[in-house]
């Protein structure tokens, strides 16, 4: 299978019947698909992958500045080497924001998924990146915030049947991604599942990028304009397991030119907790569960789902502010299981 076998699907499409059920194949048999007719044109796409080029490129010190670890709430720059994947270090260097917040008191405290709530980091070397970042959120958020819409009518659903885990507004998280070329094939970043709802990616020229189907890696090849789009775990669990989260990596390019990406990660409120949809017979006979791998258990609360993922790609910065006495008996509560040497001993059981 190559790129043009993913199914492409057009937003614009979605207003038909016909668009629904290619939404409704490409969701639930394949995991992944295109999305074109979205809105973000291919030279708004140019121009935010050039910022995140330009970001890259500031001096050791600018970036920094904005350093991941300075961050409780997991926003900042991680240089290559700072991030795991599938217990393997990733090469790739990243810029994380998410919803611009302010954090909670520590007395407010009261689950180790409160602490992600926060300001974002930016770096004062680059003051456009901070407007442009914002802009580009909401353009995603809204995106994804239909297409959630659009996927649960496919599935026979009241369109607004996960608003309610959403609020106001999802939370999100987002990535400047850039993959250094490296002289033989290396893990850019290492076989995972996404967390939230959907991602949406933005990818240059260069590939890279693949995805599992039975025992192959397909390549999701770019197509020019075209933002790629997986399901993430809160999809699998609400569905029954009927939508899949599917097994994705990156391979970091051997021909000299760098990668660029940007993802998107869209989720529901972390305190909400994600239903199982009533969905009709024929979809729910389809529908035998969500996948239960116990080095990675999908869970129903977002905010904890939300957290499994960033304290394992992070753990210098699980390390550095997730391991206090407050909230140790907690993070041992829900995350034995995977707390490993480099995030604390003391956590482990
Ligand atoms: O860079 C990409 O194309 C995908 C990145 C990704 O899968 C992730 O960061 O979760
Ligand atoms: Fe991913």
């Amino acid at each position: 299978m190559n790129a043009a076998t993913l199914p492409i699907i057009s937003m614009t499409s979605l207003n038909t019947n016909e668009g629904l059920a290619q939404l409704r194949y490409a969701a639930s048999e394949v995991g992944f698909f295109y999305l074109v007719d979205h809105g973000i044109e291919s030279d708004a796409q140019r121009h935010y992958l050039a910022l995140s080029k330009h970001f890259f490129q500031l001096s050791a010190e600018d970036k920094q500045e904005v350093d991941m670890s300075h961050s409780p709430h997991f926003r900042g720059y991680n240089a290559v080497g700072n991030e795991m994947t599938a217990g393997l270090l990733d090469a790739r260097e990243q810029f994380d924001w998410m919803n611009e917040e302010l954090s909670l008191a520590p007395e407010q405290l009261q689950q180790p998924w409160q602490k992600l709530i926060g300001p974002n980091l930016w770096p004062t070397a680059m003051p456009s990146l901070k407007p442009a970042l914002l802009t580009l959120q909401r353009e995603l958020s809204d995106i994804t915030v239909t297409l959630l819409q659009k996927l649960c009518q496919s599935l026979g659903v009241e369109r607004n049947a996960l608003d309610a885990t959403i609020g106001e507004q999802p939370y999100t998280h987002a990535k400047l991604i850039r993959y250094p070329a490296q002289d033989a094939v290396q893990q850019g970043v290492g076989a995972h599942k996404d967390p939230g709802y959907l991602t949406l990616v933005m990818q240059d020229q260069q590939s890279g990028l693949k995805v599992e189907r039975g025992s192959e890696w397909v390549d999701v090849e770019p197509i020019p304009g075209a933002l790629v789009v997986n399901i993430g775990e809160l999809l699998e669990l609400a569905s029954n397991g009927l939508l899949k989260a599917t097994n994705h990596k990156v391979e970091s390019p051997t021909n000299g030119i760098e990668r660029y990406s940007i993802a998107f990660f869209m989720a529901a409120q972390l305190s909400a907790t994600v239903p199982v949809l009533a969905l009709p017979p024929e979809l729910k006979a389809r529908a035998t569960g969500p996948s239960t791998d116990p080095n990675n258990p999908l869970l129903n609360d977002v905010g904890n789902n939300v957290l499994k993922g960033r304290l394992r790609s992070h753990p210098h910065v699980t390390k550095k502010h997730y391991c206090d006495n407050s909230l140790r008996s907690l993070l041992a509560k829900n995350f034995a299981h995977m707390l490993t040497a480099d995030m604390c001993d003391e956590c482990r059981v």
